[in-house]
């Protein structure tokens, strides 16, 4: 009982209470169940429609929580991330996900700080730039799959989960560009670490009281409804990230011996029935290789290289799949956006090269749109959680925005009081939504818009593209923004560029999609829940065209 009279009385004593926001259909509860489905129902612009963007809801035992669209309240939480970390509840589901608590994603402070900076060269814009071939070589791998399940005496389209074959072949890629390593789970579709991180992210469709009661109670989380399959999957997580690291080493070991290069390209997997075997020597960011570049005291454990490497497979792939699934829905959806950027990329891809391929993809302008309005509109990650550690806060707000009737204190608030332990929610599609900022078609998709943002977008503080898709972070105070999104707009770049040029995806109007989230958003179709989460388009390969006059994307631009 202590745990929760501790948690009533700082929920008292929270001057969040004073703000107002939706009522909580539950007093136990408060609004986390309609909250479960925020992705599908609009809940969050609703709330802010009526209450302006900075309203409190109601958590577990009614506890008040801030949720704010407000771009200088957002800047403020987020500038100021060793005050603001994570929740003890997101880290423990992120530890989850990632098979341990030493992952970057989870670590706070100094910690997180070390291994940042042993990790940011990897991530750099020229490093990521020469894993071209990688995404090049697997976009079309998985085109040539697809292509190969059409019946060439068949015209119909055929059904196709793209949501899976995108987590195999984004897989494929962040273990080759990783690590070095081919998990080819492109062709071998019982591969186990697809297996493992088809049931970590798993998502659960309905509300369910016992996860809440498991935030608040460390003690209750032995007992997941997925406990088995779970621990199964973060095992075969932390064994291949074992086997990874092993044989890093040995190649390292064998790198100071002479006669090193024979053993190093024939390299046999460590464990027999689930060690990947070694890709190329040639391929790039290594955590293991970052490591051992910094200063001896600077370095990471074993404990926490095998955290990276489980953070990188499952943040580094399952992201970008989301990312490309969301985006190929909305392109389906869009018949006329998508025949626009076959058109941008045929005129661009005249050159087959794959270096060539990334070129194009960086100068199409119609893709680069494509990429924004997916991203803003189809947010990955869709929401996030922090909770304010210092004594005391006043969260700035945008001028005016505290001047909403709706938000009490006579309409003349400039900031928002926070005590230690108020949670604060960061709804980050709402505000990729928000009609504010976008205007009334803000959820309609529509890349031509990115030809004139409009001048609100500039106030959103976010990393990239006036979104918070990647969110955002000041050095200075534990910078938490995405280490991954150079690395992941190239590679969903050259993905939709490859795959778009040679197949048309349609949709049947019949299916309703709908998201759902666990940390990552995740297709499901109403109708078949039972098939659990899929993204069925319908491909056919794109008729033949000429191609843009002059096969000039710049002239392309211009004609289309
Ligand atoms: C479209 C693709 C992606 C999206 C939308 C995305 C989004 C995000 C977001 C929103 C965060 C912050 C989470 C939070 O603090 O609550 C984050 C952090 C992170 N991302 Fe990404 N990500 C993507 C791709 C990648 C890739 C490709 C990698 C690695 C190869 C990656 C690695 C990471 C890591 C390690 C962090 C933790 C950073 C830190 O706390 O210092 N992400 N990502």
């Amino acid at each position: 009982l202590r745990p929760v009279a501790r948690l009533l009385w700082r929920q008292l004593r929270s001057p969040l209470r004073a703000l107002p926001g939706p009522p909580a259909p539950s007093w136990l509860y408060g609004n986390l169940a309609e909250l479960h489905e925020q992705e599908n129902t609009g809940l969050v612009a609703r709330w802010t429609a009526r209450y302006g963007p900075i309203l409190v809801y109601r958590g577990f035992l009614s506890g008040p929580r801030l949720l704010t669209t407000d771009p200088v309240a957002i800047a403020h939480v987020l500038g100021n991330a060793d005050d603001y970390p994570k929740p003890d509840f997101v880290r423990d589901s992120l530890a989850a996900m990632t098979a341990g608590r030493d992952g970057l994603l989870v670590v706070e402070g100094t910690v997180h700080r070390r291994q940042r900076k042993i990790l940011a060269p990897a991530f750099s814009a020229a490093h990521i730039r020469t894993l071209t071939p990688i995404f090049y070589d697997k976009a079309t791998e998985l085109r040539d799959i697809w292509l190969a399940t059409l019946d060439a005496t068949d015209p119909r389209p055929k059904r196709t989960d793209v949501l899976a074959g995108l987590g195999r072949a984004t897989l494929d890629v962040i273990g080759l560009a990783g690590f070095g390593y081919a998990f080819d789970a492109l062709t071998d579709d019982t591969n186990e670490l697809a297996r493992a991180f088809a049931v970590v992210f798993a998502t659960a469709r309905r509300f369910r009281a016992m996860t809440v009661l498991q935030a608040w109670f460390p003690v209750l989380r032995r007992f997941r409804w997925d406990g088995a399959p779970m621990r199964a999957a973060q095992a075969t997580m932390r064994r291949v990230g074992l086997a990874l690291i092993e044989e890093k080493l040995r190649a390292a070991a064998d790198e100071l011996r002479p006669q090193a290069g024979a053993r190093k390209a024939a390299s046999t997997p460590i464990t027999p029935t689930s060690a990947p075997t070694p890709a190329s020597p040639t391929s790039r960011v290594r955590a293991v290789r970052a490591n051992t570049a910094a200063a001896p005291a600077q370095r990471m454990s074993v404990p926490e290289i095998l955290c990276q490497i489980t953070t990188l497979l499952a943040a580094g792939h399952e992201t970008t799949a989301s990312a490309l699934t969301w985006a190929l829905y909305a392109l389906a959806r869009a018949p006329g956006v998508q025949a626009r950027l076959r058109a941008a990329v045929r005129g661009a891809a005249d050159e087959a090269e794959a270096e060539a391929y990334a070129a194009a993809a960086a100068r199409c302008t119609y893709l680069d749109w494509v990429v924004r309005e997916a991203l803003r509109l189809h947010a990955p990650v869709t929401s996030t959680m922090r909770v304010c550690a210092r004594a005391e806060d006043a969260i700035p707000l945008t001028p005016g925005n505290g001047l909403a009737p709706a938000n009490g204190n006579g309409g003349g608030r400039t900031s928002v009081a926070v005590r230690r332990g108020d949670i604060i929610t960061i709804p980050i599609q709402a505000v990729g939504r928000d009609v504010g900022v976008w205007g009334e078609d803000a959820g309609v998709f529509r890349p031509e818009r990115w030809a004139a943002p409009p001048a609100r977008a500039r106030a959103v503080p976010g990393l990239w593209g006036s979104t918070l898709t990647f969110l955002n972070g000041n050095p200075l105070s534990g910078n938490r923004a995405c280490i991954g999104y150079k690395f992941a707009l190239l590679e969903i770049k050259i993905f939709l560029f490859v795959l778009v040029k040679d197949i048309e995806f349609a949709m049947d109007p019949a299916l309703v999609v709908e998201k759902s989230v666990n940390v990552v958003t995740r297709p499901f179709v109403k109708s078949e829940p039972h098939l659990g989460n899929q993204m069925p388009l319908n491909i056919t390969r794109a008729p033949c065209a000429p191609p843009c006059p002059a096969n000039s994307v710049a002239r392309c631009e211009e004609d289309h």
